[in-house]
């Protein structure tokens, strides 16, 4: 125990032997996870699993200190496992290579830890842990970062609120079509751009709002003034813009030509010439005549703020602007030269043609780790910005543009880390009764008006302070902020809040209940559960956002007939990936107004005398909602359902993972701290919403813009 003294002397001896028999599971062995097993193993703890489900990439060894080159497309827990053993090796590691949302990580798997750790990078698998951990009524300690910036926070049943307790509202930026194609202004619309013309040449040619089809100039057309507009009828304005659409059309057709039509084919394909020609012939029809054509138009790039400037191909061979000095050497970190941009361009769009690639020719999706696929979004839109007389970006910041990322950074990670280390003892000191000498982790939260932001709204957990049986009365949420505060601290505690009553998941309509799901049927369900003990009238039952079984008004014959048929189905053979440990049930009745969850944990051990049903059920009975506001609202926010009005979004920055945990009393001088994630991950808004057809980059519709195109 030598080597722990001074943590024994900090904790004192009975928190200290806490920390050695806590089981902890640590979910994700990505840039927090890392941290995490290397900390928790050197403060102590013994009884540790991981899961993670992605193998490590050359691009994670610059923060995942627990990783080395070699073990690059090796799976993260297992390598982080062996390296963290490295610490000491008496400690027990487990770890997973899995998915946590898998079957076998249910409640019952939930139930035999003593505190979970979230080392996650997407809103998805946070919303799952945290439900689990409220079914199985375990802390939660979530944190994540973006850049300099990171946040920690304790969850736990009925004392603070859930990563669901507040609706996460994304941090979306629309722009107009218009923008993209004719009037940019920021170096952001020209990789916008640039990602379209990669799904132009290298994608489905028909997703690429630079195709151009006949139903892009109606919406166009309707951007316009719409109605209005087209009632106002035959003034010259009209005509001129008449004549203006159809030479766009015509410009158009000829970029689809260089790009579709002269693609290289069969043995073509093989000839590095004829690729390089091709190319060639592509960059002559978009940065040379496509703008000067435009430019003769009489709206031509009217509304830009500054008038495009062709860029012929030899023009920019021979320019002999430097490259940024100021800018270090490596080639990804400086700003490239025009002519260093126009041979990135081709060479680029060779390596794509390369026979390796060409069976993904057609459907290739622009990926930011895809070295040539970045190298062509980069090239391509710098040779825009420079037409458009735009900064010109590097790659690395092109691929955190492009790829809608903040660049992460190992000090927040490894701080983030070290505080959900913090939290976690003091909540097993809490579970244990026990008392820790150390006044740093019993200091109570410093009062919410020292520090939050202007919201008041925002209701502190005063009860969790006070309750001398809540675990988390010592618990924080803890800000990493990028510029010092008041005594110039970079990290703010603040109180945590208490539960939302009308959240989803943790609200008073969650019931939890426990059956054999391989005996049970959906029938048992409806009849013993919804009907006789939840007084259910007519129950609807949502299964990952598909009806499994409704009945009630409105309903059509054929319907009818398949709700019936799934009802003598066992649970785990129900439709849509089977009821069964973990899954949670959206339960409603739209008769009485009235929803709730319903979690399911699986059980098969009942005492058939004690408890002849053998089931039980948990949780306070759903109340109707009739006269309050509905959850669902933000229940569809929170789960990023698109609103489907045709707009087409990109995520600008960070998301929302956060939102999760940063409500409202994130100090003010942060004004937006989200958890690490990259915010284009669909997991985030994956509830089968319709996808906008054109592009996820580019919106429709702009008030008060006239799109010429
Ligand atoms: N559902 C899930 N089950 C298990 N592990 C998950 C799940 N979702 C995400 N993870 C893991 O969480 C970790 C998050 O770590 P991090 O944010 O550092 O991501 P990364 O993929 O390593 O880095 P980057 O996204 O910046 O390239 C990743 O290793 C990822 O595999
Ligand atoms: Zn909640």
């Amino acid at each position: 125990m030598g080597r722990y003294a001074h943590l024994e002397r900090a904790l004192g001896a009975e928190v200290f032997a806490e920390v050695t028999q806590a089981r902890v599971l640590v979910v994700g062995a990505g840039g927090i996870g890392c941290e995490l097993l290397k900390d928790l193993v050197l403060t102590g703890f013994r009884d540790i699993e991981v899961i993670d489900l992605d193998t490590i990439d050359t691009s994670n060894l610059n923060r995942q200190f627990l990783f080395r080159s070699k073990h690059v497309g090796k799976p993260k827990s297992l390598v982080a496992r062996e390296a963290a053993m490295g610490f000491n090796p008496d400690v027990n590691i487990k770890a997973f290579l899995g998915n946590i949302k898998a079957d076998e990580f249910g409640i019952q798997y939930f139930q035999t830890f003593d505190i979970v750790l979230n080392a996650l990078d997407n809103v998805n698998a946070r919303q799952h842990v945290n439900r689990l951990c409220l079914a199985a009524n375990l802390p939660l300690i979530d944190s994540g970062t973006t850049g300099y910036l990171g946040q920690t926070t304790v969850i736990k049943k009925g004392e603070t609120q859930c990563y669901d307790c507040q609706p996460k509202t994304e941090n979306k930026k629309s722009f107009p079509i218009c923008t993209i194609r004719s009037t940019p202004d920021k170096p952001v619309h020209c990789i916008v751009w640039a990602k379209e013309l990669f799904k132009l040449m290298f994608g489905n040619p028909d997703e690429s709002m630079l195709s151009g089809s006949e139903d892009d100039f109606a919406d166009d057309g309707a951007q316009d003034g719409g109605d209005e507009a087209a009632e106002a009828g035959k003034g010259e304005g009209d005509a001129a813009s008449g004549e203006d659409q159809q030479k766009e059309r015509e410009i158009r057709s000829q970029i689809v030509d260089a790009v579709l039509k002269a693609k290289p084919e069969g043995a073509d394909a093989d000839d590095a010439d004829k690729v390089r020609a091709y190319a060639r012939g592509v960059f002559d029809a978009v940065f040379d005549n496509e703008i000067h054509f435009k430019l003769k138009l009489r709206n031509g790039y009217k509304g830009a703020k500054k008038k495009p400037t062709p860029l012929p191909f030899d023009e920019a061979m021979a320019a002999t602007d430097a490259s940024d000095p100021s800018s270090s050497g490596l080639r990804d970190q400086r700003v490239l030269s025009l002519n260093e941009c126009a041979e990135l361009f081709l060479a680029s769009v060779a390596k794509l043609w390369a026979p390796a690639r060409r069976k993904d020719m057609g459907s290739m999706e622009f990926d930011k780790d895809d070295r040539e696929a970045l190298d062509f979004v980069a090239a391509a839109s710098n040779l825009r910005s420079h037409i458009f007389g735009i900064e010109r970006k590097s790659i690395f910041e092109t691929k955190g543009i492009a790829g809608n990322i903040i660049h992460a950074i190992a000090t927040t990670n490894a701080i983030v880390a070290g505080i959900q280390i913090v939290e976690a003892i003091k909540i097993l000191a809490r579970l244990k009764g026990k008392k820790i000498s150390h006044p740093y982790f019993t200091s109570a939260p410093r009062p919410e008006s020292s520090n939050s932001s202007s919201s008041s709204s925002s209701s502190s957990n005063p009860d969790a302070s006070a309750s001398p049986t809540s675990v988390t009365s010592d618990s924080t949420a803890v800000w990493v902020v990028r510029d010092p505060i008041g005594s110039g601290n970079l990290l703010q505690a603040t109180n945590l809040d208490k539960p939302n009553p009308n959240c989803y998941s943790c609200g008073n309509s969650t019931m939890t209940l426990s059956v054999d799901a391989t005996s049970w049927t959906l029938g048992d369900l409806v009849d013993k559960i919804l009907r006789k003990s939840v007084g259910i009238n007519a129950p609807s039952i949502m299964l990952k956002s598909s009806e499994i079984y409704a009945e009630g008004d409105g309903l059509e014959e054929d319907e009818i007939e398949l709700f019936k048929a799934n009802l003598p189905k066992t649970l785990v053979d129900c439709p849509a990936g089977g009821i069964k440990d973990g899954t949670i049930l959206d339960i409603e009745d739209f008769s009485q107004s009235l929803s709730f969850k319903l979690i399911i944990s699986q059980k098969d051990d009942f005492d058939k005398d004690a408890n002849p049903d053998q089931f039980e059920l948990s949780g306070d009975a759903p109340v109707s909602k009739a006269a309050e506001s509905s959850p669902d609202e933000a229940q569809s926010n929170a789960r990023g359902d698109d609103a489907d009005d045709g707009d087409l979004e990109v995520v600008e920055g960070p998301t929302s993972a956060t939102a999760a945990v940063a409500s409202k009393k994130r100090p003010a001088e942060n004004a937006a701290v989200p958890l690490d994630e990259s915010p284009s991950g669909s997991d985030s808004a994956s509830n089968g919403s319709k996808k906008p057809k054109v592009s996820e980059d580019v919106t429709t519709g702009d008030n008060g813009v006239i799109c010429l195109d």
